[in-house]
């Protein structure tokens, strides 16, 4: 298949022996690569080793992330589209080759080559090679369908196309790794790498020409007037410098629609990530209450940030120009010192308001902390707390609030209200002695002038600085939550991700002088804990309670990490292997506190650790699990069946159904070893020997935490 330049399109694809070679050109091209590399691993770049692991080592190398996409017959072109930066791998007479996808179109592609060069390529040609060994047997009988129903020749094409598009409809096309930086990186370097700073550049430029043309109209009419010279010559050249201004202030608004979405982006993304990575303890920690109000604080920093930032930023540009009006006129360098003594109070002013915000904040998330605390807990407090007690401490608890959004509020009406009116206070008074020197009309006139726009620009900043107040308080408790870690995950070994299952009585799992300390506690968790498992073995784990099994149970699976100790599986420590595999090969049922039904199909919340959506022996594989639990006949009771949403708002579990759930999720991981932390407490006897045989035939290792 010829290309536009001549050269095939194998000629234009990277062999597979360079992939990562187009990795790093990719990135390079597409402005992605950071300054950092981490050092090569060994066997890091061995080309025997899957695709998808390559790629994956070669992108976290150099800083960045890789998302392997799959995507329906149907939505091919879509995602050539939108997917670059990407690599997407063609096969080529059962050769495998790579594409570096640089942008993309419908019509056109641009591809990075491995001679370094870009070429266009056509979207249709590259679609029909992905799409070609896929099509071949259905075209055939499509065309015979088509000769059969005797359609014309000219509207064969057509036919042809919508029925194969109907008959592939349901096949997905797994050959694309879309490049990412990974949004763990300084969002200020995110902005940079998307271009957002010049863009922010643009919107200053273009403001303060609108603000310069503005100054000039008022100049030119101010002349006009006090020199005796207004003739329609001066007031059309005023006309006309109004009118200017419009195309500035229509590209100001445009650029600041683009920089807000641009950056919303970014910040939505990173958010998003972080709470995904977030610590399970920290959660823990935090409270339904206080997440809720993250949420809020999530939304907050977005828009208010924005909107505040743009005013602000707008209002420093209009106080920079005024600087010059102010220094030519009247007053002078005086009327220079009265601004900055001005802005200085200003600084101590909005300081002080932010203190006050703060204070007010705190005592507002902690309402809210308590008042979803009671909500949550409705249920127990009616049953068990005497109704006298049901309101302890709130008045004493709203008094405070009340007390603390009394003082904000003053504060912030009198920075809104009486900040920039004393600047015009400020300003009349910095003129007097230039009246009293007997300046000139004109001179003064422009001080007067430079006062009002000083005005207009304090007022527009005023407002800026009390969304960016919401904003910065906002920041500062979630601040925490944007540190994601930006320090460069270890890249993980060449452990291949599909290796066949160890044999029977190999090691597995070795674990020796383990420490674990919750950040709130003096005492340790665990102390010197050791253990060892071979895979096949059946593994009851018995304890107290609180002497520290689910502890155990949360170091093994990944979900804490030890702070002192030797935690190795198959003989490699967590961060060797990396997350991904460390989850791919220990699956577990959390304590039942600690598991949760997701508002989704109960096919859903079976596979969800598996694959979404779902492989047909998946299915099959969850139906006979389900089954051998027991849990047919809540199958058969559901009207969707597997497909019942379950979940707070939908088909609500018993505890047992749910005890049940929580074990076939684990169980369907297809993971070597099996935690299960008290998953059978609330099964009786029929159920329990149900459960415990299904156990016993599915995990291929079990280690399973109950009391003595
Ligand atoms: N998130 C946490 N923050 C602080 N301390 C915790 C946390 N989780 C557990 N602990 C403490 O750590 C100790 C061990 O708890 P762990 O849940 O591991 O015990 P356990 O043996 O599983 O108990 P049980 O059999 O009652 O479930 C306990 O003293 C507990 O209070």
């Amino acid at each position: 298949m010829a290309t536009e330049s001549g050269d095939t399109l194998q000629q234009l694809c990277w062999p597979e022996d360079q992939l990562e070679a187009a990795l790093e050109a990719l990135a390079h091209r597409a402005g992605l690569d950071s300054a950092e590399t981490a050092p090569e691993e060994p066997g890091g770049s061995d080309p025997a080793a899957d695709i998808d692991g390559r790629i994956q080592r070669g992108a976290q190398r150099i800083g960045l992330e890789v998302e392997a996409v799959s995507v329906g017959y149907t939505e091919l072109v879509q995602l050539l589209t939108s997917a670059a930066p990407a690599l997407v791998r063609l096969r080529f007479a059962g050769e495998d080759r790579f594409l570096a996808l640089c942008s993309g179109g419908r019509r056109r592609l641009r591809l990075l080559t491995p001679q370094l060069e870009t070429r266009r390529v056509c979207t249709h040609d590259v679609v029909a090679q992905l799409t070609g060994d896929l099509e071949k047997p259905q075209r055939q009988r499509i065309q015979q369908l088509l000769e059969n129903a005797g359609i014309a020749e000219g509207r064969r094409a057509g036919a042809a196309r919508a029925l194969l598009d109907e008959s592939l409809a349901h096949e997905s096309i797994g050959a694309c790794w879309l490049l990412r930086q990974p949004p763990g990186l300084p969002l200020w370097r995110q902005m940079r790498q998307k271009g957002v700073h010049w863009k922010l550049a643009g919107l200053i430029a273009s403001h303060a020409c609108q603000y310069l043309l503005f100054l000039l109209g008022w100049w030119l009419i101010g002349v006009a007037v006090l020199g005796g010279r207004a003739d329609p010559g001066w007031f059309a050249a005023w006309v006309l410098l109004l009118f200017t201004q419009i195309p500035f202030a229509l590209l100001t608004t445009r650029l600041q629609g683009i920089v807000s979405v641009e950056t919303g982006t970014l910040i939505k993304k990173r958010l998003l990530t972080a709470a995904l990575r977030m610590a399970p303890g920290k959660i823990r920690h935090m409270g339904s209450g206080q997440m809720l109000s993250r949420v809020f604080d999530a939304e907050n920093i977005e828009s208010d940030a924005l909107h505040g930032g743009f005013l602000i930023l707008l209002a420093v540009v209009e106080l920079g120009l005024m600087v010059p009006v102010l220094a030519l006129a009247a007053g002078g360098a005086f009327h220079l010192a009265t601004l900055a003594v001005f802005l200085l109070f200003a600084v101590v002013l909005c300081r002080r308001q932010f203190l006050l915000r703060s204070r007010w904040t705190d005592r507002r998330l902690s309402l809210t902390h308590g008042l979803i605390e009671k909500m949550v807990g409705h249920r127990t407090r009616l049953a068990q707390q005497p109704p006298a007690d049901w309101h302890r401490g709130e008045d004493r608890e709203l008094g405070g609030y009340l007390q603390s959004a009394i003082a904000s509020d003053d504060a912030m009406t009198r920075l809104v209200a009486l900040l920039p009116r004393s600047w015009l206070v400020l300003g009349i008074a910095g003129l007097i002695p230039a009246f009293v020197g007997g300046a000139q009309g004109g001179a003064l006139a422009a001080s007067l002038g430079g006062i009002l726009l000083g005005y207009r620009a304090v007022l527009k900043g005023m407002h800026g600085f009390t969304n960016a107040l919401n904003a910065a308080i906002a920041w500062r408790n979630m601040r925490e939550l944007f540190a994601l870690e930006t320090a460069r995950v270890k890249t993980p070994s060449s452990i291949p991700p599909g290796r066949p299952a160890a044999e029977r009585g190999q090691p597995l799992l070795y674990a020796r002088g383990l420490r674990f300390k919750y950040p709130n506690k003096e005492r340790p968790a665990l102390r010197d804990c050791g253990l060892n498992v071979a895979t096949g073995d059946r593994i009851l784990l018995q304890g107290t309670s609180g002497s520290g099994k689910s502890t155990l149970a949360n170091l093994i699976t990944g979900l804490h990490t030890p702070d002192d100790g030797l935690l190795l599986l198959h003989g490699y420590d967590r961060s060797s292997l990396g997350a991904h595999q460390w989850r791919r090969l220990v699956a577990s049922a959390p304590q039942f506190h600690e598991n949760h039904v997701l508002g989704e199909s109960f096919l859903f919340n079976l596979l969800m650790g598996d694959c979404w959506p779902p492989r047909n022996e998946s299915v099959q594989r969850a139906y006979a699990i389900c089954r051998e639990l027991g849990l047919e006949p809540l199958l058969q009771k559901m009207p969707a069946g597997m497909l019942q949403t379950v979940g707070e708002m939908g088909w609500q579990l018993s505890h047992g159904e749910r005890s049940r759930l929580y074990i076939a999720r684990a169980l369907l991981q297809n993971a070597e070893l099996v935690v299960l932390d008290e998953s059978f407490a609330a099964l009786d006897p029929e159920n329990l020997r149900l459960a415990v045989d299904c156990v016993k035939k599915h995990a291929r290792t079990l280690l399973v935490i109950a009391h003595p």
